[in-house]
């Protein structure tokens, strides 16, 4: 049983076509391959919400008296939100965009010296969920876990070491954002540290992992036409995404359609995971998520993909069950949730959801 995310594809390797990646730059018609309609994603041509509704995820102030009120409610109704007031310094946002832009930037035969492998979970290449899409997304990505160390001196044989320590810092400021994000959005509940025997100890970050993934999503000439992330929830308690000033990330609400959630500088966009959901028995939700692409801009974001260790059984907080129901989702580990969601993709919380009797 894996304990540490790195193992936790070990023995089940995905062949993607990482080195069949093109110079986006040069093509000025969007190849057949790339080109996306509804029947290769059924969500493709669903509506945007109508302009004016003035409706997108919240923008919460986290020193506001209310704010894990005002979590909690976003929890539940979007599955999304954005915070100001963070603590993490602007210049290490400026520091990961810089490293991010810098390391795509690269000529294409050096990012391929870090290609992730087939069983491996670090390095470059195309997103993981591709090969479940017939079409090809107009992006490109990076995952790190761990220590960089490694992948960085191939990509910068100079300047690597400041870059692992931009890595480490940011990882660092978000491990502790997150960690207070989860109490405040489950405090809402009604839930402590007292009903969560694995994150008791909500000062010793042990028991967490993480993942970054670096995105970038190149000018596209016919950006209406493709995809730069296909729709998918995160396997993740929290996400936390840092996103460049170009508008892209868009999220999906059964009764509006795909929402856009605009760049406000400064701020971070956070979203419930499937973990979470399970952990909140279904309260809080995992939300649908895309990408567009730009025909004038490219677009950066950093994704910092937050759970718990690998090897910790999650299954919702007794507290949220109702007595006399049993919980909507049996317990899973993220190394398990991953590894089916990796062979099932969006089918993989309905595999772990308990029957209840009629
Ligand atoms: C920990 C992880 C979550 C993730 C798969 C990964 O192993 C590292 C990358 C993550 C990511 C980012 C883009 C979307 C996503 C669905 C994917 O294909 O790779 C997520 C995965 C996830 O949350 O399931
Ligand atoms: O680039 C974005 O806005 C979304 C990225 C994302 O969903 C991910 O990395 O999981
Ligand atoms: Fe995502």
């Amino acid at each position: 049983m894996p304990t540490v995310l790195t193992d936790v594809f070990r023995g089940h390797p995905i062949h993607l076509p990482h080195t069949h990646q093109p110079d986006f730059t040069s093509l000025s018609e969007l190849p057949d391959s790339y080109t996306w309609t509804s029947k290769d994603d059924p969500l493709f041509t669903a509506p945007p919400s109508p302009p004016g509704a003035g409706e997108s995820i919240p923008l919460i102030d986290l020193n506001h008296p209310d704010a894990a009120n005002q979590i909690g409610r976003a929890c539940r109704t979007w599955g999304a939100f954005q915070i100001a007031n963070h603590g993490v310094p602007l210049e290490l946002l400026q520091d990961i965009e810089f490293l991010t832009g810098s390391l795509f930037q690269l000529p294409v035969q050096r990012k391929l010296k870090a290609a992730r492998s087939d069983a491996g979970f670090s390095g470059y290449g195309v997103a993981r969920i591709s090969s479940f899409f017939n079409k090809k997304m107009w992006s490109e990505g990076f995952t790190i876990t761990g220590s960089p160390l490694n992948d960085f001196r191939k990509l910068w044989p100079q300047l690597h070491l400041n870059y692992c320590d931009i890595v480490e810092q940011y990882e660092e400021q978000m491990q502790k954002l997150a960690s207070k994000l989860m109490w405040l959005s489950l405090n809402s509940l009604g839930v402590s540290e007292e009903d969560i025997k694995w994150a008791r100890v909500s000062s010793d970050l042990n028991w967490a992992q993480s993942a970054l993934q670096l995105n970038h999503y190149p000018v596209c000439p016919e950006p209406d036409r493709t995809m730069g992330l296909a729709p998918h929830t995160d396997s993740t308690l929290l996400t936390i995404l840092y996103q460049n000033n170009t508008a892209g990330l868009q999220v999906f609400r059964d009764d509006l359609g795909w929402v856009t959630v605009p760049p406000v500088p400064g701020s971070l966009v956070v979203n419930v995971g499937d973990l979470f959901h399970i952990l909140s028995n279904g309260l809080f939700k995992s939300v649908i998520h895309r990408a567009r692409v730009n025909q004038t801009r490219s677009r950066l974001s950093v994704a910092f993909l937050w759970g718990p260790r690998s090897d910790t059984k999650i299954s919702p907080v007794r507290k949220l069950v109702s007595p006399d129901e049993s919980p909507l989702y049996r317990s899973v580990t993220w190394a398990e949730y991953l590894r089916t969601k990796a062979t099932h993709f969006n089918k993989a919380l309905s595999m772990i959801r308990n029957h209840r009797e009629k």
